[in-house]
C-alpha cells in the first residue's frame, strides 16, 4: 500500500488513531476492491453489474468502517475520492487499446485533460434526520457567529454523466468528462453533437425587463452540468438495440454515458441526449454572488438550465422540496435520483470550503432505490379469464420499494423480445411506489452462457388447445378453448362467485381451482412418477348447480406444504373433504356445506346476478340492473334483437351487440337451461304489492344508510319503477345522503338539487315525492337519460378492463 500523504481533507485519520484489528482490514480491502471494480464497470465501460442502491449499501459499509476505525481513512480509499477511474493511467492514447465494451461498441479512450478547476461529487444523506444534521452543521458554520441570513438553493438531481464546459471568448473549446475529478476525458466532438448545448454563447440582450440578468461574455469559463438520456425515449431506444441484436443498456443513465463515450461522433449525434447546466468551475471576467444568480448569468448566453431550481430559507422549505420531488419523481423527463440542497450565497460557500471528495455547502438528499438487481429463474405464462396468454417472470426473491417481489408481467412474448431477457439472466428490476413491478433490462456483463432464451407456446399450458391470435394483427394470443379450457374456467368461476355476481363467499380462489382446474400447480415429476391426472368434476359452469357434496369427495389439488418453517416437496391433498384416517372416515369439511347452503340460497338471487354470474363481455352490475329491469326474465332478454337491447336505457350498442352474440353460442345457452332446470331463478317476479311510487325519478344516493346496503337501496328504488343513478346532475330529482357522504351531496346543493336523509328516503319509497314535499315533476324525466346511460358504460368499460 502507497504511504499515506497528508491530504487536505480535514477527514484524513489522526496520526495517534490505534491501528485497525486485521479483520476490519480485511474486510476495508474486500470492500475498497469491490468498489473499485464497480466503478470500472459504471464509469469507464458504463455497464455496471450491480444497481446503485447496492453500490451505495456497500460505500455505505465502507464510511462505516472508517468511522469506527479511522486509520482506514486513506487518502485513496473510494470514500474520499471522486468515483472514476484512472484517467491518467490511460494517459498514453496512441498506445492505449481500444476497449470493446459489453455494449458492443468499439471505442479509445479520450485523451486526458486536466480541469481548471477541480470537479467534486457530492455528499450524501438517506433521510430526513440526515439531512436535517446537515442542516444544523452547515449553518453553524455558515453563521460562524457573524448572523449571515443562509439561503438554500434546492434543485432536482439529474441522474446522468457530468460534464465540464470550457468556453474562452464565448466559444465552447474543450469538454471534459469529470474522471476522477482533476483529469476528465476530452468529449469535445462528442459535445458538439448535443445541439442544446451552444457552441458559441449568445451575447444577452440589452435588458429591458429588470429581472434578466445581462453579463457579458467573459474572458473564460468551464460550466458544469449533466448531460441525461430521456426517460421517455429510453425503453424504445433499447428496444431498437435489442432488435439490431446488440445488447441493451441497464438504465438511461448508463445509456447517457454510453452515447456520449463513443468514439465515432456521429453515433453520439444520433442519440436523443440532452444537458442541463448545475454549476460554475473556473471562471475570469465576471463575478458572481450567488448561485441561483449564476444560473440566471447562464441562462442569458443561452446555455439550459433546470426549471426546477428553487431558492427556499430554511429546513423547512429544504424539506417541503424533497417531499415534492418525491411525489413528483416520474414527471420529469429525466431520471432523478435525489434533490441537492447549495448554499446560495458563493462567499458562504468559501467559508465552508470541500473536502477532497464533495463541497461542505451541498449535500444531495437520495431516495430510497427503486432499482434491484435480481434472478429471472424462469418465465411462464399464465392464461386469463378470455384466454388470453401473458408470459410472467419468476425471480429470485427480491425487496424494492418496500415490498418483496418474486414475480412480474411481461405482457406479451413480443414485449420478452423487446426486452432482451434470457432466462438466467441477471436482470434489472423496478418498482416504483405503488405500481406494479416491471423487469427493465438484463445485465448483459453477467451473463455466462447458460441463460437461455424464452419460447412462447405454441398450445395451451392449461387445456393444450393451440394458441392463436383472436384477430390478424393482435399481439396477444389466445386459447380458443373458451368453454372447458380448466384455466379460463376457473377465471370464470371465481368471477361467477364474486360479489357483484352471485356473491357465493365459500367458492373463492381455491374452491374455483378445486372444481376446474385440479391439476393447477401439478409439478413436472408428477407424470415421471405416474401420478394420475385428476379429470376436473366441473368441465363447464353449467353443471355447478347440479353439485351434490358425494361428488366432491375425490377432489384433490397440489399443495406444497409447510412443516416447521421447512418448504416440502408439493403433495396432492383432498379439497372438500377430509382426509380419512383410521378412526374417522372422510367427510365434507365444514366449508364444503356452508358452499351448499349458499349454492341453495343463490338461486333465487335477483336476475341481474344471474346476468353479472354468466361472464358475458361488458355485462357488469350497471348494465346487468338495467337489461334486467326492462326485460324482467331471461327468456325475454335471450328474445331480444340488437335493436331491442340497445333501446334499453343504459345499455348502449356494445353491451347489445355483446349480449346477442353471447346468447347465440349454443353452450352459452346451456349454462342458462341447465341453471333454469336446477331451479335457479331466471325471472324477477315483479312484487305487485310493491308501488311503483318512483315512476320516472331519478335518485342518487351516497354515503352509507343504516337501514339499506348500497345494494338494497339501489333494489328499493328499481322495484320502486325509479332510477338509481350513481353520479348527480340537472336531471337528478333527489340525492339521498346518508353517514360520510363525499362529493355528491356538494354536487347536489350547488346544483340545487333536493336533498334527503334516510328518514325522508323511507318516505320517498312508500308515498312518493308528494310524501316528501316534492312536486311530481316526473315528467322531465324523458330527456334525463344521458347521464344514466354514461353510468352503465362507464360499468361496461370496468368489466372490460377486467376481462
Ligand atoms: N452501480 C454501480 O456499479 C455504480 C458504480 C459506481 C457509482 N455508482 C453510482 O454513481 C453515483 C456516485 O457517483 P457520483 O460520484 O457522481 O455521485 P452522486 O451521483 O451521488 O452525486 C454527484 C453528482 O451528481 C450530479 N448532479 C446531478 N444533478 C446535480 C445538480 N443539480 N447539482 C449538482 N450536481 C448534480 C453531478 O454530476 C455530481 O457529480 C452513486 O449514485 C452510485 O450509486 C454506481
Ligand atoms: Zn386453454
Amino acid at each position: 500500500m502507497t504511504a499515506v500523504t497528508k491530504s487536505s481533507s480535514d477527514l484524513t485519520p489522526a496520526a495517534d488513531a490505534p491501528p485497525p484489528p486485521e479483520q476490519a482490514r480485511h474486510r476495508w480491502n474486500d470492500l475498497a476492491a469491490e468498489l473499485r471494480e464497480h466503478q470500472f464497470a459504471y464509469y469507464a465501460k458504463d455497464a455496471p453489474t450491480i444497481s446503485d442502491g447496492e453500490y451505495d449499501a456497500l460505500l455505505r459499509e465502507l464510511v462505516e468502517l472508517e468511522e469506527a476505525h479511522p486509520a482506514l481513512r486513506v487518502p485513496e480509499s473510494p470514500t474520499q475520492t471522486v468515483g472514476g477511474f484512472d484517467v491518467v493511467a490511460e494517459a498514453d492514447v496512441e498506445q492505449a487499446e481500444p476497449i470493446v465494451d459489453d455494449v458492443g461498441e468499439v471505442y479509445i479512450p479520450f485523451a486526458p485533460v486536466d480541469h481548471r478547476e477541480r470537479m467534486l461529487s457530492l455528499d450524501n444523506v438517506f433521510s430526513e434526520e440526515e439531512l436535517a444534521e446537515w442542516y444544523a452543521r452547515a449553518t453553524d458554520v455558515a453563521d460562524g457567529g457573524l448572523g449571515v441570513d443562509v439561503r438554500f438553493l434546492t434543485e432536482a438531481k439529474i441522474d446522468g454523466l457530468a460534464v465540464n464546459l470550457l468556453y474562452e471568448q464565448g466559444r465552447l473549446t474543450r469538454a471534459l468528462t469529470r474522471g476522477d475529478g482533476r483529469t476528465g476525458e476530452d468529449v469535445t466532438l462528442n459535445v458538439r453533437t448535443i445541439s442544446e448545448i451552444p457552441v458559441e454563447l449568445t451575447q444577452p440582450a440589452d435588458a429591458h425587463d429588470e429581472d434578466t440578468v445581462t453579463v457579458p461574455i467573459p474572458e473564460l469559463v468551464e460550466v458544469r452540468g449533466e448531460v441525461f438520456f430521456p426517460v421517455a425515449q429510453f425503453e424504445e431506444f433499447n428496444a431498437s438495440r435489442v432488435e439490431q441484436g446488440l445488447p441493451p443498456f441497464a438504465n438511461p443513465r448508463n445509456c447517457a454515458a454510453g452515447s456520449l463515450r463513443q468514439k465515432d461522433p456521429q453515433v453520439t449525434a444520433s442519440r436523443p441526449l440532452r444537458m442541463l447546466v448545475h454549476g460554475i468551475g473556473a471562471r475570469t471576467g465576471f463575478d458572481i454572488f450567488t448561485q441561483s444568480e449564476a444560473y440566471d448569468i447562464l441562462r442569458g448566453w443561452g446555455l439550459p438550465v433546470s426549471p426546477y431550481n428553487e431558492v427556499v430559507d430554511d429546513l423547512d422549505g429544504i424539506l417541503r422540496r424533497v417531499r415534492y420531488f418525491g411525489e413528483h419523481r416520474h414527471d420529469l423527463e429525466h431520471e432523478l435520483d435525489g434533490v441537492v440542497v447549495k448554499i446560495d450565497q458563493i462567499s458562504v460557500q468559501r467559508r465552508l470550503g470541500s473536502t477532497s471528495r464533495a463541497p461542505r455547502w451541498a449535500i444531495a438528499y437520495k431516495y430510497p432505490p427503486e432499482e434491484v438487481t435480481t434472478t429471472l429463474l424462469d418465465i411462464r405464462v399464465n392464461v386469463g379469464r378470455t384466454g388470453r396468454v401473458t408470459p410472467y417472470g419468476v425471480m429470485e426473491p427480491v425487496q424494492v420499494a418496500g415490498s418483496t417481489v418474486e414475480m412480474a408481467t411481461l405482457h406479451n412474448a413480443h414485449e420478452v423480445e423487446r426486452k432482451g431477457v434470457l432466462i438466467g439472466d441477471t436482470i434489472v428490476l423496478r418498482k416504483a411506489g405503488d405500481v406494479i413491478p416491471e423487469i427493465l433490462a438484463p445485465v448483459v456483463d453477467k451473463r455466462d452462457g447458460t441463460e437461455r432464451a424464452f419460447v412462447m407456446p405454441t398450445h395451451c399450458p392449461s387445456c393444450g388447445t393451440e394458441l392463436a391470435p383472436q384477430k390478424e394483427g393482435d399481439k396477444d394470443i389466445r386459447c380458443p378453448n373458451a368453454r372447458t379450457c380448466p384455466a379460463q374456467l376457473r377465471e370464470r368461476m371465481f368471477g361467477l362467485a364474486s360479489r357483484g355476481a352471485f356473491d357465493i363467499e365459500a367458492l373463492g380462489w381455491e374452491a374455483a381451482i378445486a372444481l376446474t382446474d385440479p391439476e393447477a400447480g401439478r409439478p413436472e415429476w408428477a407424470d415421471e412418477r405416474g401420478i394420475p391426472r385428476e379429470d376436473p368434476v366441473l368441465a363447464g359452469e353449467a353443471g355447478l348447480f347440479d353439485l351434490r357434496p358425494e361428488d366432491l369427495a375425490g377432489v384433490h389439488v397440489w399443495r406444497q406444504p409447510k412443516r416447521k418453517g421447512e418448504v416440502e416437496e408439493w403433495e396432492k391433498q383432498p379439497f372438500f373433504y377430509t382426509k380419512a384416517t383410521a378412526k374417522t372416515p372422510s367427510k365434507p369439511r365444514a366449508t364444503t356445506d356452508v358452499l351448499f347452503t349458499q349454492l341453495e340460497k343463490v338461486r333465487s338471487q335477483p336476475l341481474w346476478r344471474v346476468l353479472v354470474a354468466l361472464s358475458i363481455r361488458h355485462v357488469g352490475p350497471t348494465a346487468a340492473r338495467a337489461l334486467a329491469t326492462h326485460f324482467a326474465s331471461m327468456q325475454a332478454i335471450r328474445e331480444a334483437s340488437v335493436e331491442e337491447l340497445a333501446a334499453v336505457e343504459g345499455v348502449g350498442g356494445t353491451i347489445a351487440e355483446s349480449v346477442r352474440e353471447w346468447f347465440d353460442v349454443d353452450w352459452h345457452r346451456e349454462i342458462v337451461d341447465r341453471w333454469a332446470a336446477a331451479g335457479v331463478r331466471m325471472a324477477d317476479e315483479r312484487d305487485e304489492s310493491v308501488e311503483r311510487t318512483l315512476e320516472g325519478m331519478t335518485v342518487v344516493v351516497t354515503g352509507s344508510l343504516q337501514g339499506f346496503s348500497r345494494d338494497e337501496s339501489k333494489e328499493a328504488i328499481i322495484t320502486r319503477g325509479g332510477k338509481a343513478s350513481g353520479s348527480v346532475s340537472k336531471k337528478t330529482h333527489v340525492v339521498v345522503v346518508g353517514e360520510n357522504a363525499g362529493s355528491k351531496a356538494a354536487k347536489a346543493e350547488e346544483l340545487g338539487v333536493p336533498i334527503l336523509d334516510e328518514e325522508g328516503f323511507v318516505a320517498l319509497l312508500a308515498g312518493g315525492p308528494a310524501a316528501v314535499g316534492l312536486g311530481d315533476d316526473s315528467g322531465e324525466s324523458e330527456t334525463s337519460d344521458t347521464e344514466s346511460t354514461r353510468d352503465a358504460e362507464a360499468g361496461a368499460d370496468e368489466q372490460a378492463e377486467k376481462d
